[in-house]
């Protein structure tokens, strides 16, 4: 062993590792070196340690990959929350009331709520966060944003291009997101996403958007078919984008072209070409009274999926991905392992952080295997069935992030 501090959990009840093998061991154990993980298998034959943890039968998961946040903002939205629950529709134009709030606060105001929100996730088992930028809305803010975010969470996406905001011509807002505005925030990102949506940008304009942020180097993701049937979907297909997320409403045509993504990907290895992720969002589902993703249909079709929070003022204000497992399973038909796997590997993969075409597992994070990032969830049960059996119920016992136990 290295001269790291190291950790040994034993006396784990269920191991539900997301590996490349889907491996689930039983009596199983798991040890932790500096921030990876050194060595996994059973209780019996495990290695000594610096230090002991006792399971006592608990399950243990990779932490949660929440590959979908709006995590730098200010202000609140409770009074349009209880308009959409008392019947009316949520449109686009609900972000321009945070853009208010944002621009209004101080860099110290904005980075108090995004750690907290980092926090608040952290506690309930998430253990690597994305979030974009997309509250700014003007040159200034956008920059601000995006170097708050990286001081702030693990992966950083440029959405300068989620509303035109009010007052802006459309075209011209879209030469500044694409021009000035990308310059200033490139520092500080490595992804873009633009809302391709009724009432926020068109397939045009969206394509602009994403010519510009491939040609500057970012990988791309895609807000699509939210609110209704659109060219979202297309789209990320057509410009090989990482993941295209809400995917609420999907014609048959456009799960075909999502699966035909997957092609030439290896799913029992995880190795190969990566296609689109579908990331589901099923909390902002429930929230905006939207149909759920048909997240079923899209596993059978071949396409590999994500679960995400989509924490956000508007439509998805929570960081529970245990919400979103437990949604997934009772209420889009997904069996417990697929669900975890989603909001585990499947956000990985979205982020390009899994580890099948990483060797030697470096940037690993989103399953338990020798070499990659710890990223540890122990839960107060003996199985992540009960994610789903016990509903509501905050199961967190424990969570180490990068090898650092947090909870
Ligand atoms: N749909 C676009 N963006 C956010 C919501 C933004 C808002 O309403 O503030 C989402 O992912 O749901
Ligand atoms: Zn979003």
């Amino acid at each position: 062993m290295s001269g790291q501090t190291s950790t040994l959990i034993s006396n784990i009840g269920e191991l539900m590792t997301q590996d490349a093998e889907h491996r689930v061991l039983k009596d199983a154990a798991v040890v932790i070196e500096g921030e990876r993980i050194s060595w996994i298998g059973p209780a019996s034959e495990a290695p000594s340690a610096d230090e002991h943890v006792d399971a006592e039968g608990r399950a243990v998961l990779p932490g949660w990959v929440d590959s979908h946040s709006h995590l730098i903002f200010a202000g609140d939205r409770t009074a349009e929350f209880e308009a959409r629950m008392a019947g009316q529709r949520y449109s686009a134009g609900g972000i321009a009331v945070t853009t208010g709030a944002t621009r209004a606060a101080s860099d110290e105001e904005l980075t108090r709520l995004a750690a907290g929100r980092v926090a608040e996730a952290v506690s309930q088992g998430t253990t690597y966060l994305e979030s974009k930028t997309g509250y700014g809305l003007d040159l200034e803010n956008e920059a601000r944003s995006a170097r708050i975010a990286a001081a702030t969470v693990d992966e950083v996406t440029y959405l300068g291009a989620h509303l035109v905001p009010a007052g802006a011509d459309a075209e011209e807002y879209t030469d500044l997101v694409c021009g000035p505005m990308l310059d200033a925030v490139r520092p500080y990102v490595s992804w873009a996403d633009v809302f391709c949506e009724r009432g926020a940008f068109t397939e045009d304009q969206s394509r602009r958007v994403l010519t510009a942020c491939r040609d500057a180097g970012l990988g791309l993701r895609v807000h699509g078919n939210q609110l209704g049937e659109g060219p979202g979907v297309q789209l990320a297909v057509e410009f090989g984008a990482a993941s295209v997320d809400h995917v609420n409403y999907l014609s048959a045509a456009d799960i075909e072209a999502l699966a035909g993504t997957w092609g030439g990907w290896d799913a029992s290895t995880g190795t190969g070409t990566r296609g689109t992720v579908a990331t589901c969002l099923p909390a902002c589902d429930l929230s905006t009274r939207q149909p759920l993703a048909p997240g079923r249909a899209l596993i059978d079709a071949g396409v590999q999926l994500a679960l995400a929070a989509n924490c956000n003022p508007g439509t998805s204000y929570t960081s529970s991905i245990a919400f979103c497992v437990t949604t997934a399973v009772l209420q889009m038909h997904l069996s417990v392992h697929e669900a975890v796997r989603a909001a585990t590997y499947g956000g990985a993969l979205a982020l390009g952080r899994e580890s099948g075409n990483d060797v030697d597992g470096e940037r690993a994070v989103g399953s338990i295997a020798v070499g990659h990032r710890a990223d540890l969830h122990m839960l107060k049960a003996p199985s992540a069935t009960h994610l789903a059996y016990r509903p509501g119920i905050p199961l967190t016992f424990a969570v180490w992030r990068a090898g650092v136990r947090e909870v």
